[in-house]
């Protein structure tokens, strides 16, 4: 029987021991916070839960357009230590579920932190010391696989460092006890985009610091746009600069920016990226080749450099996703237990940015598109569907992407409230290969959303030459 190790135990952890178990292998998880790792304890589902709560409050504040009485901001609030609760009973109960799930299916799962120590190079087997809450070892595995799913932690600022009263990462936001009288994020990635937008639908006045000229470089820039003008038009305040520190004063704190320029408020929110976990698993030693930004290197297959040994999810630096740590986890284990597998292709891979509206991507996007390439793109602002016009939703668009010769789907994006949900048939057709024709011969609900997505397909389709 396959032994197989896995250290960390979030989503690319549990998911790939519950491929491996599934496939008959002994499968040992070592985790040293919680099942469910960082995606289920503190970042993923801990935010989206909040972001749930303050998303209530747009929907209060927008019914008044509606026709709907008593929606007034003022007499609607949010109770911020039952929010709190709430966050971390899921996040809790999320854990013990997946964890009930691995240890049913045999799963065996062992507290602690991990570390290779293999002796020597080159060896077919691998050991793994699991090291306990005072540092001792509490014991040795021995294994033919071995799976580094250790996750990522927040980056810290020099000259920043959170106190976790006034200046916060994203991990601190459940501890405190009452709204942030002004909060200014640093940062306007995913993290910092996600939680400025959440703080101000709870009706925080907040102030995002945004190194870039457009707010979320990575994100399609018409979706930027709209982000950003949604943002200021509900009162938030966007301050181009970089911080180059954080001080606490008497009231709140002060963010200083490298140009000399300071940012008030009573609570800074660091959201500058984040730093893979590697140090202390013996991965220099044993062999594994790190990338210069201490990422570990992985192929498609999530083999790293060292047979036997793979890597998997946010340690790997490939797309920070629980949906691709996952994937990169479950594909380990097929590879390594002789399935047949499909290498991991990034072009398929959909993502979402949780913010009001919602930005939803899939495959190729417009800012990598190489000059003079065969791609028609369309883009149908949400102003122009029926279904948007009755709930007052103005802002956002479908976007499509499609080879001008074979009308191939190849992207999207959808800005939306509720473009997490929207983005999976295009998603479909990525995928699939299915083309705009494909789309537009759907039958999409009248009146919906979903129709600006046929509606675009139709836009994208050409005559038929041999009709
Ligand atoms: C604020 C925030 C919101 C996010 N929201 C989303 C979202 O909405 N959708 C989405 O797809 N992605 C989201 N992400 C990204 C997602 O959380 C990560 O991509 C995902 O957690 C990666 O899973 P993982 O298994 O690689 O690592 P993790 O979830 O970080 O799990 C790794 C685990 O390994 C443990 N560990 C580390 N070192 C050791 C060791 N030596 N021994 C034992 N255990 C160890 C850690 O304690 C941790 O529990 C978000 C990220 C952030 C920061
Ligand atoms: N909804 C989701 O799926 C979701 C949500 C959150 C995070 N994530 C993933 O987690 C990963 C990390 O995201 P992130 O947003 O935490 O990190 P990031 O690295 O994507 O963004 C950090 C931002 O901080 C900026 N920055 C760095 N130093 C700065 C400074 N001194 N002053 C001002 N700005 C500064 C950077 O320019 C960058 O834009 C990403 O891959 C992201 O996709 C996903």
């Amino acid at each position: 029987m396959t032994r197989i190790v896995i250290i960390g135990g979030g989503p690319a952890g549990y998911e790939a021991a519950l491929v491996a178990a599934s496939l008959g292998a002994e499968v040992t998880v070592v985790e040293r916070d919680g099942v469910g790792g960082a995606s289920v304890l503190t970042d993923c589902v801990p935010s989206k839960t909040f972001i749930a709560s303050a998303g209530v409050m747009t929907n209060v504040r927008d019914s008044t357009a509606l026709g709907v009485q008593g929606s007034e901001l003022a007499t609607v609030g949010i109770d911020l230590p039952a929010v709190n609760q709430r966050v971390k009973g899921l996040a809790v109960a999320q854990s013990a579920d997946i964890r009930a799930r691995l240890v049913a299916e045999g799963v065996r799962v062992l507290p602690g932190q991990g570390r290779l120590s293999d002796e020597v190079r080159g060896l077919a087997e691998h050991r793994v010391q699991v090291v306990d809450a005072v540092g001792a070892v509490s014991e040795t595995l021995e294994c033919d696989v071995v799976l580094i799913a250790t996750g990522a932690d927040p980056r810290v600022l020099p000259g920043a460092e959170p106190d976790h009263e006034r200046i916060l990462d994203w991990r601190d936001v459940y501890d405190i006890q009452e709204m942030p009288e002004h909060l200014v994020v640093v940062g306007s990635g995913v993290t910092g985009a996600e939680f400025a937008s959440g703080y101000l639908e709870a009706g925080v006045p907040v102030t995002l610091v945004s190194s870039r000229d457009r707010v979320l470089p990575g994100e399609d820039s018409d979706a930027a746009e709209v982000l950003e003008d949604v943002f200021q038009s509900r009162g938030g305040r966007l301050e181009r600069g970089r911080a180059a520190g954080v001080r606490r004063t008497e009231k709140g704190v002060v963010v200083e920016l490298t140009d000399g320029r300071t940012v008030e408020g009573s609570h800074a929110l660091m959201t500058v990226g984040t730093v893979p976990n590697t140090d202390g698993l013996n991965l220099e030693r044993c062999g594994v080749e790190l990338a210069p930004s201490g990422h570990v290197v992985v192929d498609r297959v999530s083999r790293t450099s060292v047979p036997g040994i793979y890597a998997a999810g946010d340690v790997t630096g490939v797309f920070q996703l629980a949906s691709v740590a996952a994937m990169q986890g479950r594909i380990a284990m097929w590879h390594a237990l002789g399935e047949a597998v499909t290498p991991i292709r990034l072009k398929t891979v959909s993502a979402n940015v949780f913010t009001h509206p919602e930005i939803a991507t899939v495959g190729v996007q417009e800012k990598t598109l190489p000059e003079g390439a065969d791609i028609e793109v369309v883009r149908l602002p949400l102003a122009t569907n029926a279904r948007a016009k009755m709930a007052d939703l103005r802002d956002g668009f479908v976007k499509l992407f499609a080879r001008q010769a074979t009308g191939v789907v190849v992207g999207g994006v959808v800005v939306a409230p509720g473009a997490s949900e929207l983005i999976l048939p295009i998603a479909l057709a990525v995928t699939k290969g299915l083309t705009v024709t494909d789309l537009a011969q759907t039958f999409a609900i009248y009146p919906s959303l979903s129709g600006s997505i046929t509606e675009a397909g139709r836009r994208l389709m050409r005559a038929d030459a041999l009709a």
